[in-house]
């Protein structure tokens, strides 16, 4: 299903938890909706379920307004991150349920149940009960249950929220595979910028009620709007006073009161006469290093300026205190409000500039 937003607004009492925000979704996306707690994810799905009404602006569903449609009338599946299935219902009744409702015929409905059951992995558990099932188990059965009607789009609210660590990963690209197999329009939130990264198509940065940028995973990677976008995808810092860092002196007059953000892998560091563009590097500290499994992280202090950077595990290992040399090859530039500027490379740039 194609789905548009038009001005969306909600607000409690005198409080605007979602202001203005307006997308286009097409038809068979998978789009993850990221962002800080509070910031109205939940709001715009609830608004999408017909669960919440619009305070203003416009709901369309293939070009059809569908403000005033209850939910059960949207053509809508919802899963949720507490599961809520029925307990004490079977796998296979619980996948039933909205079948039920719909008023379909037993072998209808047991083939359709049939059907998800293979789909989702679960042929077998028909007959448990929700407590005699896996915290994956229980969310697969919370998929099915929620396609089981054939809906046309597919709201997934922190789908892998209470799942631990190891079983999440697997599930995430389990539910892509999923998604794409079944051709549903699907929108999840989420807070955790691995999973947008991983299972989207397109990623809606919403912060403050604001819808910051849409894109795919890589395009807001590679041109945050602002740093606070920027902070939701991929690693970061933030340098408020340019002057301290050498070839952006001509940035830093330009603008005054320009930022910088910098990502880990626009920093190369070597040890004292390493790097060769020798002009330009600044002396820096090991402030601290951590091991990641594949690489280290390693944070470095050019005055009481903080930088990230990562180390590849083949190279010395740096300790801190350790004295170290750093070349900035790129930063984004953002003004005072924050909106971006330029980008800022060294001319000598290994790294292509243009993206
Ligand atoms: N029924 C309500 N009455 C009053 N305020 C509400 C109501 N529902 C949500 N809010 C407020 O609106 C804001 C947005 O909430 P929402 O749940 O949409 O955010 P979220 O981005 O989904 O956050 P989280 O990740 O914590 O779920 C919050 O400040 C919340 O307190």
């Amino acid at each position: 299903m194609h789905i548009e937003v038009r001005n969306l607004n909600k607000s409690f009492g005198d409080f605007n938890a979602v202001q203005n925000v307006s997308f286009e979704i097409e038809k068979g996306h998978l789009i993850g909706l990221l962002g800080p707690s509070g910031g109205g994810k939940t709001s715009i799905l609830r608004m999408l379920a017909g669960l919440e009404s619009p305070t203003s602006g416009d709901i369309l569903f293939h070009g059809k307004r569908v403000n005033d449609l209850p939910p059960q009338e949207r053509g809508i599946g919802f899963v949720f991150q507490n599961y809520a299935l029925f307990k004490h219902m079977t796998v296979f009744d619980n996948i039933a349920f909205g079948l039920k409702v719909k008023k379909q015929s037993k072998e209808q409905i047991r083939q359709r149940v049939t059907e998800l059951v293979e789909l989702t992995g679960l042929k077998g558990f028909e007959h448990r009960y929700v407590h005699q099932l896996s915290g994956g188990q229980r969310q697969r059965v919370a998929f099915a249950r929620a396609l089981a009607p054939e809906p046309q789009l597919l709201l997934l609210d922190e789908p892998f929220a209470a799942i631990d660590a190891k079983i999440r990963t697997e599930l995430r690209t389990w539910l892509k595979e999923m998604i794409e197999r079944v051709g549903i329009t699907s929108i999840f939130v989420t807070h955790d910028q691995d999973e947008a990264i991983e299972v989207a198509d397109e990623i809606m940065i919403i912060g403050k009620g604001k819808l910051e940028q849409k894109g795919t995973p890589w395009e807001i990677y590679k041109n945050p709007q602002t740093p606070f976008v920027a902070s939701f995808i991929g690693e970061s810092t933030v340098v408020e006073d340019l002057s301290v860092l050498k070839g952006f002196e001509s940035a830093a007059a330009d603008h005054p009161g320009t930022k910088a953000l910098i990502r880990p892998e626009y920093i190369e560091i070597g040890r004292p006469g390493e790097i060769k563009l020798a002009s330009a590097t600044l002396d820096a500290n090991v402030k601290d290093v951590h091991f990641r499994g594949s690489e280290w992280l390693v944070e470095l202090l050019v005055g009481n300026v903080k930088l990230i950077t990562y180390r590849s595990l083949e190279k010395e290992v740096l300790r801190p205190g350790d004295f170290v040399n750093v070349l900035v090859h790129r930063a984004y530039l953002f003004n005072d409000n924050d909106s971006w500027i330029a980008e800022n490379s060294l001319k000598t740039d290994p790294m292509p500039v243009h993206i």
